[in-house]
């Protein structure tokens, strides 16, 4: 369905970003879980993104597809990050991502130039702007983590017993043959004779057999195959060594240009790599809002070191989200550990409203087959069933044989795990103490608490939240109903209003009927549609009869301020 814009004119609005800055008036992207009709903000899962304005709803192509395939209810909830690489750069084949539901582009800047990175960030918009896509960006941070340099070749397998020389010496490509150069210079006098070197957080091991100046000679001892730039770490007398690597900046001088280009290039999400602590967080956020005022640029944390697990509440509190970077992480910490840190990871991300990615090797195998394998389907549906906002490919879709798949598996599984949520674990309460700060936004987040576990129990078919800055619907997707929910922005900037977006009127009932109208389109094959609205500025609950095509409004007024609205909408057309 052609969508109507905030200036009136007929064209297609990306939904699903993050932010309307320079897409005032367009559907843009979240990591959120819940689906949000108007996703203007980064907010934590469970909905269909997309804007209500103008009397019009407008959805992201591949949403709107969703809805009518699956309907409102089985729309999906958990959001993909693919990460982008030479499998993928290209406009064909970021189209085929974009269809296949990709909703978060990264850039990783450890690999590529920026030229690179901006030719896949131009294309990622073009297809937004052109097709009616609302793809967002995410640009990763490289981090000051230790790490292997390029490869002569895409990658290289070392074979068990023998011997590679890493080296800190700067080399002139090609690199002499089994040698790796290392990018960090007090990597040849930190290690010992007798530690153990993980690649990629044990992928590949090697044992130190001997340290000549800036050499340092191993010996193969898990063969398996090196992909340029892997993290390296090493372990002696079974800890892992870090002191030096934990003094290391956690944004470096390379990160700050990468961050300054990212800014410039105008991108949805910083990822930033090995945050040690909130101090960084906030740094690198009033740094934003210095270089570039009114953006809103989504600070995420990913949290793959001791120090970031040691500090995460205050990590996650600062940030706007969080990746659950699983590759670093079981680099760090034995990789038993990794399940329940991501566990725990998840659950602080939920009780604190902020959205968190679950990344890393969740269908490694399929950089070279076209199947998963069973246990990385149970791995994908773990993620899903704790209520991650977000999944993300890596290697899978950046330099595998089967990037398109792998999306469609991450896709298939989250639907269904979803679906199975809805109907076993329905009436099963959420743990979710209480984050207000002040005795308002207590009255939002009960409201929004109840809300949620209305439509749970009534099995309405969506939402409906009144919003003026997105609190509202953030926390109500904090509670993870069923059900999707609307979201209409009253938005309230100069620039905003400026270009006719602030449209929504005071009067909610108006809203409700322009909403309902227009959510017809989008729901012809169902007998009637069931919704709450909430709003917080007066209290009022409304509902009609099943046979009435506008509200029939029972209105209460309260002095809380606080307000929900019930409604069916008839059928639309015959089934
Ligand atoms: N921009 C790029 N250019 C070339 N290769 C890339 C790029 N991005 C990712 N890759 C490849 O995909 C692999 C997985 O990507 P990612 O998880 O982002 O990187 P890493 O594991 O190195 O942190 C990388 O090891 C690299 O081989
Ligand atoms: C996502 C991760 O980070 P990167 O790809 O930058 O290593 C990870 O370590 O799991």
């Amino acid at each position: 369905m052609p969508l109507q814009s905030a200036a009136g004119g007929r064209r297609r609005l990306p939904c699903f970003t993050l932010r309307p800055r320079r897409q005032t008036g367009r559907i843009s992207a979240t990591l959120s879980h819940t689906q949000d009709l108007d996703s203007t903000a980064l907010v934590p899962s469970a909905a269909v993104d997309g804007v209500f304005s103008s009397g019009s709803i407008d959805v992201d192509s591949v949403t709107e597809a969703e809805m009518k395939e699956n309907g409102f209810r089985s729309t999906r909830r958990t959001k993909l990050v693919c990460t982008i690489g030479p499998a993928t750069c290209g406009e064909e084949q970021l189209e085929a991502l974009a269809v296949g539901g990709m909703n978060v582009a990264r850039v990783n800047m450890c690999h590529g130039t920026h030229e690179w990175h901006r030719e896949v960030i131009r294309r990622v918009r073009q297809l937004n702007e052109e097709k009616g896509y609302a793809v967002a960006v995410m640009m990763d941070t490289e981090g000051s983590e230790i790490h292997m340099g390029d490869l002569p070749t895409s990658s290289a397998r070392a074979e068990d017993g023998e011997v590679w020389t890493f080296s800190v010496r700067h080399f002139n490509q090609p690199l002499p043959d089994r040698t790796i150069s290392v990018n960090y210079d007090g990597f040849a006098e930190d290690v010992k004779v007798g530690d153990e070197l993980l690649v990629d957080g044990g992928m590949v091991r090697f044992e130190v057999i001997e340290k000549i100046g800036p050499d340092v000679r191993c010996h193969c001892t898990d063969p398996g195959l090196l992909l340029p730039r892997a993290n390296l770490t090493f372990w002696r007398d079974g800890s892992l060594v870090r002191e030096r690597n934990a003094m290391l900046p956690t944004i470096s001088s390379k990160d700050w240009l990468d961050i300054d280009f990212g800014i410039a290039e105008g991108v949805d999400f910083i990822a930033v790599s090995f945050v040690k602590s909130a101090e960084v967080i906030n740094h690198l956020k009033s740094y934003i809002a210095a270089r570039s005022r009114g953006s809103d640029i989504a600070v995420i944390a990913k949290i793959e070191s001791i120090d970031s697990l040691k500090n995460l509440e205050e990590i996650i509190r600062a940030s706007d989200g969080a990746m659950v970077a699983r590759g670093d992480l079981g680099a760090q910490i034995p990789l038993e550990q990794v399940p329940s840190a991501q566990q725990r990871i998840v659950k602080v991300c939920r009780q604190l409203n902020k959205p968190v990615i679950v990344a890393s090797q969740l269908l490694e195998s399929m950089i070279e087959y076209p199947t998963p394998t069973r246990a990385e389907v149970a791995d994908v549906s773990e993620a899903v069933r704790q209520r991650a906002d977000a999944l993300m490919l890596s290697g899978e879709s950046a330099m595998g044989q089967y990037p398109e798949k792998a999306l469609t598996v991450l896709r298939s599984v989250s639907l269904r795990i979803e679906r199975w949520w809805r109907e076993e674990k329905r009436y099963e309460a959420m743990e979710l103490p209480g984050i207000a700060s002040s005795f308002s936004d207590s009255i939002s987040e009960e409201i929004c608490n109840s809300a949620a576990k209305m439509a749970n129990n009534l099995g309405v078919d969506a939402l409906f939240v009144y919003t003026k800055t997105g609190h509202m619907a953030s926390l109500l997707s904090r509670s993870r109903p069923d059900c999707p929910y609307l979201r209409s922005q009253r938005r309230s900037s100069a620039a905003d209003e400026s270009v006719g977006t602030h449209c929504l009127s005071e009067d909610m009932e108006s809203n409700l009927n322009r909403m309902l109208a227009s959510l017809s389109l989008f729901v012809s094959c169902w007998s009637t549609l069931l919704l709450i609205a909430l709003e917080m500025l007066t209290f009022r609950y409304l509902c009609c009869s099943p046979s009435r095509s506008s509200l029939c409004p029972d209105r209460r007024r309260s002095a809380t301020g606080a307000a929900t609205a019930a409604t069916t909408l008839p059928r639309k057309f015959p089934s």
